[in-house]
């Protein structure tokens, strides 16, 4: 749970920002009315504040005074103003505040929440600034610290090339490119016959007048461009809005390839992985196991406890599947029915298989008395055309273990 000083005098405002904060589930609020008020509850517990959004209008402090205490506290500061003035803007962004947002309609007021959730995100977020001018690279450093992001500075390409071997977990490089040795629009490319663009964000940033600049830079593989001089509020609107794509794009790639219950592939993704390890069994005429597993009785289950405790039996199972077979393919075939593609023999993945039916014992997935989880498994190791031809064979030794009275498995192998 994170929580946010407000300081507002407008009982208005702070009616919208309360209203706010109720529908937000991992935010709490201390509110304060005047800068006395906020001065008294950060000298008790200043470190208990993740972030603070403040007026510049308070009575006890007409001028943005707050600003200055807030930041000597070294909490993140978004100011909310009812009034826009371009030098106090520019003064504020020199203080070091996280942004100026104007309260004109409800979308301020999201931008200010989206805001907050950003400064705890940006917080694992690492930027490494390539940049010859140490006063860009200041400046930069200091804008982005601002906004809670990781910095870390390079002072040429060469140096650039080293620091992201050293710094791999690099989410975004800020790439100037009038630098000395390597030009940055060249690092774009030796960058991007490496690193795809969901493994590393590309800004590439130049004073260069020419338009056509910055189209290259992004046809070879950079995700924007900024031309300077840039201001405070360009750079961090570009970059997060980077970060938020690229959040999303992973969003929508997890949810695509992933079963939403228990995080191992759906059927679509366990095709394109096990036909890759069938494409090398193939090559190598080495046959693959392929097993198909489904819990017993599972019915009972939701029957007895309920759909969620089901739901949590799923994921528990499928924790410990996953503990059991750490380099295999594995797959949610869908409801209780589970599958793997394994380079192991059968004998090897059945072994696995009664461990794995032992570790079931202890799944604690009710409270009290419960029947321990068991399932059925058939196991069918060769060679064939497609994925599904040997999930249909190993399904098949499934059916029979099923009849002969389920808790068990049973392997075949090629002839
Ligand atoms: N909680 C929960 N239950 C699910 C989910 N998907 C499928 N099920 C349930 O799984 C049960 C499967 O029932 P059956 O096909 O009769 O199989 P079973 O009871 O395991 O019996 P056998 O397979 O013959 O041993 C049904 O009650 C489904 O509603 C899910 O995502 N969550």
């Amino acid at each position: 749970m994170r929580n946010i000083l407000v300081v507002e005098d407008s009982p208005l405002v702070l009616k919208i920002l309360n209203r706010q904060f109720k529908q937000e589930k991992n935010l709490t609020s201390v509110m304060c009315a005047s800068a006395g008020e906020a001065q008294l509850m950060l000298e008790t517990s200043s470190a208990l504040f993740d972030a603070a959004i403040v007026d510049l209008n308070l009575p006890d402090a007409p001028n943005g005074e707050i600003v200055d205490l807030i930041l000597s506290y070294k909490v993140p500061c978004v100011v909310l103003t009812s009034s826009y003035d371009e030098q106090r803007r520019d003064d504020l962004f020199m203080k070091g505040v996280v942004d100026y947002v104007i309260k004109e309609s409800q979308y301020s007021y999201d931008y200010v929440f989206r805001l907050i959730h950003r400064l705890e995100q940006n917080r694992k977020i690492k930027i490494m600034i390539a940049e010859d001018s140490s006063s860009a690279r200041h400046f930069i450093h200091r804008v982005l610290s601002s906004h809670q992001y990781q910095i870390v500075e390079a002072q040429d390409g060469e140096e650039t090339l080293k620091m992201l071997e050293q710094h791999a977990d690099t989410d975004l490089l800020i790439l100037d490119h009038g630098m000395p040795g390597i030009q940055g629009f060249e690092l774009v490319k030796i960058l991007r016959q490496k690193q795809k663009r969901q493994d590393l964000l590309i800004l590439g940033v130049s004073a260069d007048p020419k338009g056509s600049l910055s189209a290259m830079f992004i046809k070879h593989g950079a995700d924007d461009f900024l031309r300077k001089p840039f201001c405070a509020e360009e750079l961090t609107c570009r970059v997060m809005a980077m970060v938020e794509r690229r959040d999303l794009t992973q969003a929508l790639r997890q949810a695509a390839l992933f079963d939403s219950l228990t995080g191992l592939y759906n059927r679509r993704a366990f095709y394109a992985e096990g036909g890759r390890v069938l494409k090398q069994a193939q090559e190598l005429q080495y046959p693959i196991s392929v097993a198909v597993i489904d819990l017993d009785y599972f019915k009972k289950i939701n029957d007895t406890y309920g759909h969620s405790v089901g739901d949590n039996a799923l994921k528990l199972f499928s924790r410990a599947f996953r503990k059991a077979f750490t380099d295999d393919v594995l797959v949610r075939l869908g409801g209780e029915e589970f599958g793997l593609v394994s380079y192991h023999s059968s004998e090897v993945v059945a072994e696995r298989l009664d461990r794995l039916r032992r570790d079931c014992q202890q799944i604690a997935y009710a409270e009290g008395d419960i029947t321990p989880l068991s399932f059925s498994a058939g196991v069918y190791s060769g060679i064939a055309d497609s994925v599904d031809i040997l999930l249909h064979l190993a399904d098949q030794l499934l059916y029979q273990v099923k009849h002969q009275g389920r808790g068990h498995t049973l392997t075949e192998q090629q002839g």
